[in-house]
């Protein structure tokens, strides 16, 4: 169980990494009606000299600094009302503060005060040292009060779903296999719960498809989606009793008899092992972190010698540099895991070293024949899958850029620009997309992640992809709810700073010929337009889905009488999937489901919402073909 486990609160720190300076840009008030906190928060970043010019001086009570975050980000989550222009481009601290000195400052406030009062996100904290963790949480709480920021009513829905676009997907492991820990993961924002086959047993990984499904079943307003991640044709070391020191220039064998673990020999899974290497080629333990040269080989083993030394544990990965194993994308072992899927219904098969589109349609074809809705995600992480990318995704429902094995079999420079191609690849084809591996792996070990590292997520949400991964940081890390939280947190925050209305390549192109795709992509300009969420009722996922592909700047409010649905739909970029029984008459299911977000907080009366009647098994199917409208939320 991870250490972070029964702290867990939803307040805590949970906008620990919010940079700070930033919400300066908004805030304008004199330094003398400061409070001690925020005052301390400003010290903090800027010279006194710079705070008590009058004309710098921003804001000052903490509501303003809360305020004007909110507004922030408001600007490209939720209802999106109140979006700055498109052109509009975050402000730099230079262009926001100085010219002020030329300007009337009551103008400035003024503004500011707008803003204040249409605001709608809830607000974010900012801490300032852990000991002001619990004033500021407090005097927020009744700032929430006096502000109205917030609806009460958004706090009963799972508040991380809603507001955040990108989704989280966890890995389950020892420290999170618990109905506790699943609980409290759900509700820290995790949307997808991932099991990786190359751990753990069929008794283990059922346990947790009853859990998350315990949790779907009881949760009213959430529903987490379940991936399973096959082993693949990986090849590992043996289970150790030990971790063996490898130092450098050590000779070292790895043999392919099985049970072998001593300290200068241990076994490989994977019988061809030594058919695959060559002398001179360099073997990765663990995606890199060792490395040892081959020097000779026999009929059973391999020579090497120790380039890069460290701690071998059991099953730690061994690649190649360079070379792809020969082994088939999908195993034995595979196969029965992929059965056991079925038999469980997950949602999501994640499939490891794909390298062609051959056994995606292998795959595809068998789901068919056992009736089976499951979709498939390829994992990019193999050296000869690049030739085959377009086809790869085609062929599949979705891409996890797989970067611990395709760093190793790949130049490690190679990553971020294949990242980018990867996602830009599926976002063309409205595929789903995941970045997946060390995007928090500091947090492991420690309570608190690298700036590199919160980085990385802020660049795979601007660039676009649907869902961000956590590993060994929910599998088997220390913090795994605070690793999750400060997914939660940066996502959030860089969501708020990605410009309304950026569409994919393929606009223009797909739609001409396809009605459902050219009802979405209206519906997007017309919800970007006038900045409302986007309500869809959906049985099969697909329109919510379409949606999400041309990323409204407002929420997609995706309605369902599946529950697989609802499920699936939770990896999707911006989509908020609902389960709701539907009525015969689609305008009682449509004024139903009005009524729900409003009684969630999630629309307000008198705002407009865009309406979309579309997709393969409309509700209003028999009324009409397709049609957009747009509602306004009635007042009770
Ligand atoms: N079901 C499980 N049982 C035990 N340990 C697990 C399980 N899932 C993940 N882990 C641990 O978490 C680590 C990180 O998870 P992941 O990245 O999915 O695995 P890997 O990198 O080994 O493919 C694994 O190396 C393993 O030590
Ligand atoms: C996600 C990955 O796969 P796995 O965790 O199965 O090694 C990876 O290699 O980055």
């Amino acid at each position: 169980m991870g250490h972070d486990s029964g702290k867990f609160d939803t307040n805590e720190d949970v906008s620990c990494l919010v940079p700070c300076p930033r919400a300066l840009h908004f805030i304008f008030v004199s330094w003398p009606d400061l409070c001690p906190t925020p005052r301390r928060f400003l010290q903090t970043f800027y010279p006194p000299q710079l705070l008590h010019t009058p004309l710098l001086s921003l804001s000052a009570t903490m509501s303003q600094v809360v305020a004007t975050r909110s507004i922030h980000t408001s600007l490209t989550s939720g209802s999106a009302h109140h979006r700055l222009p498109t052109s509009l481009k975050a402000p730099t601290f230079a262009s926001k503060v100085f010219p002020l000195q030329k300007n009337n400052p009551s103008k400035v406030r003024y503004r500011s005060c707008r803003l204040n009062a249409r605001k709608s996100a809830p607000a974010e904290v900012v801490p300032v040292s852990p000991e002001d963790d619990s004033k500021i949480e407090e005097e927020l709480r009744h700032l929430r009060g006096i502000q109205q920021l917030g609806d009460t009513a958004v706090e009963m829905w799972s508040k991380p779903t809603f507001r955040r676009k990108t989704k989280i997907v966890c890995t389950i492991g020892p420290s999170t296999n618990t109905r506790e820990m699943i609980w409290k993961l759900a509700e820290a924002g995790m949307n997808v719960a991932r099991m990786n086959m190359s751990h753990g047993d069929h008794a283990s990984h059922q346990k947790v498809i009853d859990l998350v499904k315990e949790y779907n079943a009881q949760s009213k307003d959430n529903a987490i989606a379940i991936m399973l991640d096959t082993k693949g044709p990986e090849v590992r070391s043996g289970d150790l009793h030990q971790p063996i020191l490898l130092t450098p220039g050590q000779e070292f064998t790895f043999t392919i008899h099985r049970g072998v673990g001593t300290a200068d020999c241990v076994s490989v899974n994977y019988d061809d092992f030594v058919n695959d290497v060559e002398v001179g080629d360099m073997i990765l333990v663990d995606g890199g972190m060792m490395s040892l040269m081959v020097k000779s080989k026999t009929e059973d083993s391999v020579k090497c010698e120790v380039v890069d030394g460290g701690e071998l544990k059991s099953r730690r990965h061994l690649n190649v540099r360079g070379k792809s194993a020969t082994l088939p994308s999908i195993t034995d072992k595979d196969w029965d895991d992929i059965k056991f899927g079925v038999d469980n219904k997950v949602d999501f098969y994640a499939v490891s070293f794909v390298k062609d589109a051959q056994v995606v349609h292998e795959l595809k074809n068998y789901l068919k024949s056992c009736d089976a809705d499951i979709h498939v995600i390829v994992k990019i992480e193999s050296a000869d899958s690049i030739p085959n990318l377009h086809s790869i995704i085609t062929a599949s429902d979705g891409a996890m850029v797989a970067r611990g094995d395709l760093g190793a079999e790949l130049p490690i420079e190679e990553v971020p620009l294949l990242q980018e191609e990867i996602i830009n690849i599926c976002r063309s084809m409205g595929k789903a997309v995941i970045v997946a591996t060390n995007m928090l792996e500091s947090m492991i070990v420690h309570p608190t992640p690298t700036r590199a590292e919160v980085s990385d997520i802020a660049i795979a949400v601007r660039e676009g992809s649907d869902a961000i991964m956590l590993s060994g940081e929910t599998a088997h890390g220390k913090f795994p709810l605070k690793a999750v939280k400060v997914m939660h947190t940066v996502a959030l925050r860089t969501e708020a700073t990605i410009p309304v209305g950026q569409m994919p390549p393929n606009i223009g192109k797909v739609f001409k010929n396809h009605m459902s795709e050219m009802f979405a992509y209206h519906a997007t300009m017309m919800s970007n337009t006038l900045g409302t969420s986007t309500v869809v009722f959906t049985r099969s996922g697909f329109m919510a889905i379409l949606l999400s592909h041309y990323r409204p700047a407002g929420t997609i409010f995706a309605f369902t009488d599946e529950k697989r649905t609802q499920q699936r739909l939770a990896l999707y970029q911006g989509v908020c999937p609902i389960y709701m029984k539907f009525s015969e008459d689609p305008e009682e299911t449509f004024t139903r489901g009005l009524d729900l977000l409003q009684k969630q907080g999630m629309v307000k009366a008198g705002e407009e919402v865009a309406l979309v009647q579309s997709g393969k098994q409309p509700i209003w199917r028999f009324q009409s073909t397709h049609n957009i409208q747009v509602r306004r939320v009635s007042i009770k």
